[in-house]
């Protein structure tokens, strides 16, 4: 059975992305170059799920995310497929919506959670005129009515109304990422897209900003999008997990199953790499690296690096196929991933 998602009830689907392709065109001294960072991506986000994006560094996930979240700039341009979203006020296709549309559900329906907080905030503006700058036209409310409001939303992140004076760098790094959470929650979108929102802070303060997402998600009912390479945060706050390699999705499922029955080397491989208990080593990292995306490899893009490779592989791109109930990879020889899992339980993921 190959391909789909048709098999979903597609009323739940908040976002539904079709053949997304999306490429870094430039040129220079007159030599076209383009970098293939999105290449053929299909996958459907649900009403009130949290999904978790992974991969290695340059596989295209903040370029992914950032055409979800309409904000890609010159050179990363759509050059097919649609980008499809459901939300409360009318449908949008990102792929062909004008800055009009998309200005109309930025921050009401739409947010980002850009990586690295201090890029978001604006280091010569106090917290309180930035909440202004990015809530108060889509909530419709202006002065005491408004920071009010910012004021209950703030306190639900254990944070006091003055961080509002402050400017960014009187704060620290968890309280600035817990601002940022609140900029892109306090207008109760649908859709929240977080790219690494917890990857520059120590380990009780990410714990403390995953439950604040969680609780936050679940209080509003929206669908989160998270892209973190840290595979223990995955299994920790995501419904679903979807891995992307070289630019394409080349598994996803269940968070569970994708860490207990992967149907992709590369799954297998990232799910084996984390640490369990009882290691005395650091565990092998995997030989060779990310392909260049702007020269990719015939046939499966993993096939240099992967343990299982055929002929078929370097010269066929496998297709996705449905594996299991919600659970779908990209590889010839998903049937004999099996064997490359360590059925003991990572650190952190309970059996
Ligand atoms: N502004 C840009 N111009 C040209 N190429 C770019 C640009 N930004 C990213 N790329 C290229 O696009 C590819 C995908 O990069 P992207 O940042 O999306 O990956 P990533 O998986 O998010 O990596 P990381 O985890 O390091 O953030 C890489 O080959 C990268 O070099």
């Amino acid at each position: 059975m190959t391909q789909d998602i048709k098999h979903d009830n597609q009323q739940d689907d908040l976002l539904r992305v079709e053949g997304l392709k999306a490429y870094y065109q430039m040129a220079y001294f007159g030599v076209d170059r383009e970098v293939r960072a999105v290449d053929g991506i299909t996958m459907s986000i649900k009403k009130g799920e949290i999904y978790g994006i992974a991969g290695e560094s340059s596989s295209g996930k903040t370029s992914f995310i950032k055409v979800l979240a309409a904000a890609m700039r010159p050179p990363l341009r759509i050059v097919d497929g649609s980008v499809k979203y459901n939300f409360k006020n009318g449908p949008l296709d990102i792929a062909t919506a004008t800055e009009k549309q998309i200005e109309s559900v930025r921050w009401s329906h739409l947010s980002y959670i850009m990586q690295g907080s201090m890029s978001v905030l604006n280091p010569v503006r106090r917290i309180g005129k930035t909440f202004h700058d990015f809530a108060s036209k889509p909530m419709g409310l202006t002065g005491k009515a408004f920071e009010d409001r910012v004021v209950q939303h703030l306190a639900r992140l254990k944070l006091p109304a003055d961080v509002l004076k402050a400017y960014p760098h009187e704060l620290s790094g968890g309280m600035r990422q817990r601002v940022t959470i609140g900029l892109a929650t306090v207008c109760h979108p649908e859709f929240v897209i977080a790219d690494e929102p917890t990857t520059a802070l120590d380990v009780v303060v990410q714990k403390e900003v995953l439950s604040l997402i969680r609780d936050i998600q679940k209080e509003m009912n929206s669908s989160v999008v998270f892209v973190t390479h840290d595979m223990s945060v995955h299994a920790n706050v995501t419904d679903r997990v979807g891995i992307i390699y070289a630019g394409r999705l080349v598994e996803e499922g269940p968070t569970r199953q994708m860490f207990f029955t992967p149907k992709h080397p590369y799954t297998a491989h990232l799910v084996a790499s984390l640490p369990r208990i009882g290691d005395t080593q650091q565990r092998p990292a995997l030989e060779g690296r990310p392909p260049n995306l702007s020269d990719p490899p015939k046939g499966c893009r993993f096939h240099p690096r992967c343990p299982l490779a055929v002929d078929k592989c370097r010269t066929e791109a496998p297709p996705m196929e449905v594996v299991g109930p919600g659970h779908r990879s990209a590889c010839w020889r998903w049937k004999d991933v099996e064997p490359l899992v360590n059925s003991a339980a990572p650190a952190g993921v309970i059996a």
